[in-house]
C-alpha cells in the first residue's frame, strides 16, 4: 500500500537534556516504571542531542516493557500522518502511515489505548508494515501522547514481548504511565514546539524542516524563514558564505523542504574537478565526442531530471561552461558535449560559492548576466564567528553527542575551560572545523573534554583591548603537546597564522614565506579554505 512510505530519518536541533546512562545489559527482571522515567525531569539542561536523548528514551520504554522493539510515533498535524521519529533497534527509514491507519494511526485518531494479544484477525493491524520492514509483529500495545491541553501529538508503541506471552491490559497501563511522563518532557524541547508550529505553516511538511542543522543566532533564525519560504518554490538559489559555514546543509534543507524532495539530489563540485572535465560532468558527452568516448554518457543534469543540482564551487566554472548553464537557466536545456540536439531537463539549481561573486563579475571573471540569473534567491550564511557564543556551545555539544555515538564511546562531559575556549576561538574553518576539532577531542577525551584534547593554536589569550577574540602569536611557538602527522603540524601554524594576521592571506603567506597560490592550496587541502 502506498500510505506507509519509507523516508530519509530527519534531526532537529539538540534539545536541553540528557539521562544518565543505560544498564549494559538487560536486568533480569524489568525496571520499575517510575524509577526508569521519573529522573527525565531533573535533566533539563545537561548535554545530549534530541536523537540521542529520543533513542535513549525508546530504549528505555522497551527494556521496560521488556518489548523486542518501542516507537516513538509523532504526529504531522499538515499531511495528517504519523511519522516514526525514533525506536529501539534502529529502523532503516522513517515510516509514515495516516491518521486511522494500522493501530498506531487508531490509537492517535481515537486518542485511545490498544493492546493486540494476536494481530492476526486484528482488523486495525496493518500487515504492510511488517511486509515493508521484514518485521514480524507477535503482539503490540499503543498508547496515545497528548499535550497539555490533552490534545493527541503522538503515539507510544511496543512490539513483541520478550520471553513470550503477549501483552496484556497492565502492559499498556503501564505504557499509559509512561505517556504522561514522556509527553511532559517532550513538551519542551524543539521538536514540540516544531509541530505547534507546523500547524501555521501547512506548507512545511514536520520531520524534515531543516535537517541536522543546528543554530538559532538572529542571522540563522533570519536564513529559515528565507528558506522557507524559498524551498517550496522552483526558485533558484545561491548560497555565499565562506567554507564549512553550512551551505551544501542549507542545499539539501532547501531540496527535501521542496516539492522535487522525491526526486535526486545530484552534487558537482566544480573545484574538485579539472576544468576541462566539468562540462562533460554536468551535460555528459556524445559517443565520439573525444578519443575514448565510445558511448553515450549522460550528465549531471540528465541524472537529476526531476530534482535538483546543487552546484557546489560556483565560482571556479571555466568561462565557456558558464553560458551552456545560462542557457539551461534560461530555456531548461543543453546539448551533451559533442552533441548538436538540444537535451530538456526538469531541474531546479541550487548554487554555492566562498567566492565575492559580484567582484568577480566586475573583474569580468563571471558572467554578470548567469550571476543575476542564478541569485533569484541569494542566501548568505554567515561565519561561525558572527553567530554568537550561544551557537558554537549548540553546535559543539551536538557535535560531542555524534562524534561520540560515531566512534561507540561514552558521551563525555565538555568542560567549562574547553567551553569557554571553543567560544574564544575565531573559527576561520567554520563549522567543519568546530566538528573536526570536537571529533578529536571525543576520541582523546577520558570521560570529561579539556582544553588540552582540543587541537587548537597552543596560544593565546590575553585579549587585547581592540580585538578582543584576536588570539596573539607567541614569540616561540610550541607545539601541541601531542606528536601529530606533519601535515596536521602545517595545518595547525598555518591556522595560527592566519588568526594572528586577521584572515589577511597575502600577510599570511609572507609571513610562512610561501606563495599565495601555495597557500591557497594549502587550506583547500586542509578544508580551511575561505573567501579569497
Ligand atoms: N548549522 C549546522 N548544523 C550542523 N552541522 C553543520 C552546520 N553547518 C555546517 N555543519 C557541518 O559542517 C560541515 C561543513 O558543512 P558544509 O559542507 O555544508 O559547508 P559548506 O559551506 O558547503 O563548505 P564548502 O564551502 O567547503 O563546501 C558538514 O559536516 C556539516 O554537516
Amino acid at each position: 500500500m502506498s500510505a506507509a512510505s519509507p523516508e530519509p530519518c530527519d534531526r532537529l536541533s539538540p534539545a536541553p537534556f540528557s539521562l544518565p546512562p543505560l544498564p549494559a545489559a538487560m536486568p533480569s527482571s524489568p525496571p520499575d516504571v517510575s524509577q526508569v522515567l521519573l529522573p527525565l525531569g531533573g535533566l533539563v539542561g545537561r548535554e545530549v542531542d534530541l536523537d540521542a536523548f529520543l533513542q535513549t528514551l525508546v530504549d528505555r520504554i522497551a527494556i521496560t516493557l521488556q518489548a523486542d522493539r518501542g516507537t516513538l510515533w509523532l504526529l504531522d498535524p499538515v499531511r495528517r500522518e504519523l511519522f516514526s521519529r525514533a525506536a529501539h533497534l534502529p529502523e532503516v527509514a522513517q515510516i509514515r502511515v495516516k491518521l486511522g491507519q494500522g493501530v498506531a494511526g487508531y490509537v492517535a485518531e481515537a486518542g485511545e489505548p490498544v493492546h493486540v494479544p494476536d494481530p492476526r484477525g486484528e482488523r486495525r493491524f496493518f500487515a504492510d508494515i511488517d511486509r515493508m520492514t521484514g518485521y514480524r509483529t507477535i503482539s503490540l500495545a499503543a498508547v496515545p501522547l497528548r499535550d497539555a491541553a490533552g490534545a493527541v501529538y503522538g503515539v507510544l508503541q511496543v512490539l513483541n514481548r520478550l520471553g513470550g506471552g503477549p501483552f496484556t491490559e497492565d502492559d499498556t497501563r503501564k505504557l499509559t504511565d509512561i505517556a504522561a511522563q514522556v509527553s511532559t518532557a517532550l513538551q519542551s524541547t524543539s521538536l514540540y514546539q516544531e509541530l505547534q508550529r507546523a500547524k501555521d505553516q501547512p506548507q512545511a511538511p514536520v520531520g524534515y524542516f531543516f535537517n541536522r542543522i543546528i543554530g538559532e543566532a538572529p542571522p540563522l533564525k533570519a536564513l529559515y524563514r528565507l528558506v522557507q519560504k524559498a524551498a517550496p518554490t522552483d526558485a533558484t538559489v545561491l548560497l555565499r558564505g565562506e567554507s564549512g559555514c553550512g551551505k551544501e546543509l542549507f542545499a539539501r534543507a532547501i531540496h527535501v523542504n521542496g516539492p522535487r524532495r522525491d526526486k535526486p539530489f545530484v552534487k558537482v563540485d566544480c573545484a574538485a574537478l579539472p576544468a576541462a572535465l566539468i562540462e562533460n560532468e554536468l551535460f555528459g558527452h556524445e559517443k565520439g565526442a573525444f578519443t575514448g568516448a565510445d558511448h553515450r554518457m549522460p550528465g549531471k543534469f540528465e541524472a537529476a531530471d526531476g530534482g535538483t543540482v546543487f552546484i557546489d564551487e560556483l565560482g571556479e566554472l571555466p568561462q565557456a561552461v558558464q553560458g551552456k548553464l545560462l542557457r539551461v537557466l534560461q530555456d531548461r536545456e543543453f546539448e551533451r558535449v559533442g552533441g548538436t540536439q538540444a537535451v530538456k531537463v526538469d531541474v531546479r539549481i541550487v548554487a554555492a560559492t566562498h567566492r565575492d561573486l559580484p567582484r568577480m563579475v566586475a573583474e569580468g571573471r563571471f558572467r554578470e548576466d548567469l550571476y543575476y540569473r542564478i541569485k533569484v534567491v541569494e542566501l548568505l550564511l554567515p561565519p561561525l564567528r558572527e553567530r554568537g557564543a550561544e551557537d558554537i556551545e549548540r553546535l559543539a555539544r551536538h557535535f560531542v553527542a555524534t562524534a561520540a555515538k560515531r566512534h561507540r564511546l561514552p558521551v563525555p562531559r565538555l568542560g567549562a575551560t574547553a567551553l569557554a575556549r571553543l567560544k574564544r576561538y575565531r573559527w576561520p574553518g567554520n563549522v567543519r572545523e568546530l566538528e573536526n576539532c570536537i571529533e578529536s577531542a571525543v576520541v582523546l577525551s577520558e570521560g570529561e573534554i579539556l582544553e588540552e584534547h582540543l587541537p587548537l593554536p597552543s596560544l593565546d589569550r590575553a585579549p587585547s583591548p581592540t580585538e578582543p577574540d584576536a588570539p596573539q602569536v607567541p614569540a616561540t611557538t610550541p607545539d601541541a603537546p601531542l606528536l601529530l602527522p606533519l601535515a596536521e603540524v602545517e595545518r595547525r601554524h598555518i591556522l595560527r597564522v592566519l588568526e594572528a594576521v586577521k584572515g589577511n592571506r597575502t600577510a599570511a603567506a609572507r609571513t610562512l614565506e610561501m606563495g599565495r597560490n601555495t597557500l591557497a592550496r594549502k587550506l583547500k587541502e586542509y578544508g580551511l579554505a575561505d573567501e579569497g
